[in-house]
């Protein structure tokens, strides 16, 4: 579960009177989410997320993941919108914290996606990477390289506590990260955590895409790195071909990969699964147990990491 910071009714109720959504009937934490406090609220006019922004999330970066949401939603990408305030702004402060409501999305996430699903999301990928091929702002990946290297700097001396070797194993991924990492790519807007959390469904058919507080500019193949990652292995930790077929497919049917893309998908693939490795080695290691906030298992990702450096081609993630 996350939520990092309480909020009262009292303070909740007088925050609510700035935004056009009516009366505050109920509201409750969300159990689900890693980064930020979220909240469901039914109000006289319906029901939104209230989000307080945590620990990554910068405030300078809001507009960029608010405006992104408005410029993806006028596109036809079925997305949250921020709401806003009487007086016109979108970003308030609550509980002490930079907080926003946005519109509630209906839909369920899949705790065990099919490849029917992995189509769908590779699809969906491919029509937000068109969509925001137009957006005006830019904010580079806080979460490339030189950010691997700073979450790292501050895991690296307890590593071998969660998995021993693993600091040898990651010096010697950076090495070749920082001397192979491909630059020549086609780039733009990427969601940068489109995880099954983050992918809602009504019955077969995608209804939403949440959670833009990762999205920057990157390469887009890297972003479908992070979709083979996050959607196509199993819980043994083998890679499930068809739904890599399925889920590559799907995008290239809205945008078809480069051969210079198809390419790099190993080293992608590879760095994709160290991000992510990464920052949840970094939480495991200091944000303390119990409380309202569920880690995630950074050894999951080490396996990822694992099975793409044994890779040989490209072909082995199901690409024709
Ligand atoms: N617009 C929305 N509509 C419906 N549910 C939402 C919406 N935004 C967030 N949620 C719910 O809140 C949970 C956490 O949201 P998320 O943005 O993933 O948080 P975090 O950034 O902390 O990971 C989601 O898994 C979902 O259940
Ligand atoms: N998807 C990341 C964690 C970020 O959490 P989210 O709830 O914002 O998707 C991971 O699995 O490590």
């Amino acid at each position: 579960m996350a939520v990092y910071t309480d909020v009262a009714e009292g303070e909740l109720g007088a925050f609510l009177k700035h935004y056009p959504v009516g009366d505050l009937l109920s509201y409750k934490g969300i159990a689900e989410g890693t980064e930020n406090s979220n909240f469901l609220l039914h109000t006289s006019s319906g029901s939104y997320i209230l989000t307080l922004y945590e620990k990554r999330v910068e405030k300078a970066d809001l507009p960029f993941f608010l405006g992104l949401m408005g410029h993806l939603a006028n596109k036809g990408v079925s997305c949250p919108l921020p709401v806003t305030a009487h007086d016109g702004t979108v970003i308030g402060t609550l509980a002490g914290r930079p907080a926003v409501i946005i519109t509630f999305l209906e839909g369920l996430s899949l705790r065990r996606p099919a490849a029917t699903h992995c189509a769908e999301v590779g699809k969906a990928l491919a029509e937000l990477h068109l969509a925001g091929a137009d957006f005006s702002m830019t904010r580079p990946n806080a979460l490339a390289i030189d950010g691997w290297r700073k979450l790292w700097n501050a895991a690296r001396d307890r590593a071998d506590e969660v998995e021993p070797g693993l600091a040898a194993e990651v010096d010697a991924d950076f090495a070749d990260f920082e001397r192979s990492w491909p630059k020549d790519l086609p780039q733009g807007i990427i969601h940068a955590d489109l995880f099954p959390d983050n992918v809602f469904f009504l019955g077969e058919k995608l209804s939403g895409l949440i959670d833009f507080y990762f999205a920057c500019d990157d390469l887009y193949a890297y972003d479908v790195a992070t979709c083979l990652n996050a959607w196509c292995f199993e819980k043994d930790f083998s890679f499930n071909l068809t739904k890599g077929k399925a889920m590559l497919a799907g995008y290239q049917s809205v945008r078809p990969l480069s051969d210079q893309e198809k390419a790099a998908l190993p080293m992608l693939a590879r760095g994709s699964a160290l991000r992510f490795m990464l920052t949840r080695l970094y939480d495991w290691l200091t944000v303390p147990n119990g409380g309202l906030v569920t880690k995630r298992d950074p050894t999951e990702y080490i396996r990822r990491m694992r099975f793409h450096r044994a890779i040989r081609s490209p072909s082995e993630y199901g690409l024709a």
